[in-house]
């Protein structure tokens, strides 16, 4: 595995330049960058480097920016990220080893969700991807797509009789535990409804697979549960939540007792990771603003004026994937633990890239009939901009 660069260009927020200069946070980040080098030359070619100048260059001009001028907000060098997390293809690999990724979700009412969620995941480069769902949602979800290894074990109040429960939810935990350990990341959320019986169960696999050490990426309605439940990912440093603007506006009110307050967005949602503790939080909107209390990077190249439901999806599939992958190459950095760079921030970068990359494709080509299946169409292709699958 390579290095990765991890570079950030910098958002100048003069007013609060000086302060963030000279603060700890700004010296570790400088610290940060320059223990992603040297790139290992091999890496280079796997990823699609022309040459290893281009990794000392995408240094310089971090390095420079960061050293000149200071603020709270750093623009990621999304695609430097994405070319030095993505393995290479490598012909000795065996399959599972690009990734296992499971979504939680899907249930009567929301079957696109999860779907787009997991096809996402196998887009992007994993090679197995698992939905765990209900019932109800699993022909409907097998139907669409014969890639996706579908469970459907997951029950709501409905279907299960009072006295059944605690046996039911014993079986779904069960279950679910029997194929943990295999995943690489776990997203729970995406069409998984509101239901408190399905909740409650869902609430044991998201602590056992924080005893498995899985990371988790939370979105949809993972995170109304963990919201109103927040010990289920308070100080898990492998969680991811990805909230929209109205799931960010319930956390902070939530969490921070106050309303959101875009003024000092940076400040807030630093606030709010520090208070929960320890988790990485993705806030979407035109600006994808990722920060796991520490620093506060930014994904803004813009994606498409289309704002059809189903990018959430997309995006939250798309992160299990890189966060995984992110992982894996910090981990074999060899890197000290202080120094290592957030794994779960890289994967939440290189996610929004390759979403943005992927709307605007879809939008060149459709317009406004750009709908989320068009999106995943593109996945394929920005990933080979960015970073060419030469093996
Ligand atoms: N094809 C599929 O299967 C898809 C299924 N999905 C799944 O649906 C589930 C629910 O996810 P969600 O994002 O639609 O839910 P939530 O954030 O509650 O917003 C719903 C709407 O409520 C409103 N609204 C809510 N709060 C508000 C507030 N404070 N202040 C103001 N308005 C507020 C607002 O509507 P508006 O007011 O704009 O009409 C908002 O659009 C979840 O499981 C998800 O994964 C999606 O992924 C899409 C594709
Ligand atoms: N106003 C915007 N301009 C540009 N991009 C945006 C805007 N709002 C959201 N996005 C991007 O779209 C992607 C999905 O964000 P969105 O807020 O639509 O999620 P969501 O509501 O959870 O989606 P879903 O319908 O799948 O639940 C993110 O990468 C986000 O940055
Ligand atoms: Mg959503």
């Amino acid at each position: 595995m390579s290095r990765p660069t991890g570079a950030w260009r910098h958002q100048p927020q003069p007013q609060r330049g000086l302060m963030w200069a000279a603060s700890p946070a700004f010296r570790r980040q400088l610290v940060l960058l320059r223990s992603l080098l040297p790139c290992p030359s091999h890496s280079s070619v796997a990823a699609g480097f022309p040459s290893s100048t281009r990794c000392s260059s995408t240094f310089l001009r971090a390095s420079h920016a960061m050293a000149t001028s200071a603020g709270t907000v750093y623009e990621a060098d999304a695609e430097a990220v994405v070319r030095r997390i993505t393995p290479p293809l490598d012909r000795a690999r065996h399959k599972g080893q690009a990734g296992k990724i499971a979504v939680i979700g899907g249930c009567r009412e929301y079957t696109g969700a999860p779907y787009f969620a997991a096809i996402s995941a196998l887009k992007v480069g994993a090679d197995l991807s698992h939905v765990f769902c209900t019932k109800d949602a699993a022909t409907v979800i097998k139907s669409y797509s014969p890639e996706l290894i579908v469970h459907p074990i997951l029950e709501e109040s409905y279907s299960v009789r009072d006295d059944e429960q605690a046996s039911v939810s014993y079986n779904i935990l069960t279950e679910v535990a029997k194929w943990m350990g295999r995943f690489d990341c776990i997203v729970v959320g995406p069409g998984l409804g509101r239901d408190s019986f399905l909740l409650d169960c869902v609430s044991n696999i998201i602590r056992h697979a924080r005893e498995a050490n899985i990371p988790t990426v939370v979105d949809g309605d993972g995170l109304f549960l963990v919201t109103n439940n927040l010990s289920l990912v308070a100080g898990n440093p492998l969680a991811i939540l990805t909230p929209n603007v109205y799931e960010y506006k319930r956390l902070v009110q939530k969490v921070l007792n106050c309303d959101v307050d875009d003024e000092t967005a940076s400040d807030q949602l630093n606030t709010l990771c520090q208070k929960i503790g320890e988790v990485t939080i993705m806030r979407k909107g035109k600006a994808d603003l990722i920060s796991d209390g520490k620093t506060v990077t930014q994904v803004s190249i813009f994606g498409s004026p289309r704002r059809c439901g189903g990018q959430g999806d997309i995006l939250s599939g798309s992160v299990a994937v890189f966060a995984s992958w992110a992982r894996h190459f910090i981990l074999s950095s060899e890197q000290p633990i202080e120094k290592r760079v957030n794994p779960m921030t890289l994967g939440c970068i290189a996610g929004s890239l390759l979403l943005r990359k992927s709307a605007s494709h879809a939008f060149e080509k459709n317009k406004r009939s750009t709908v989320t299946s068009d999106i995943i169409e593109f996945l394929g292709k920005s990933l080979e901009d960015i970073c060419p699958a030469a093996y």
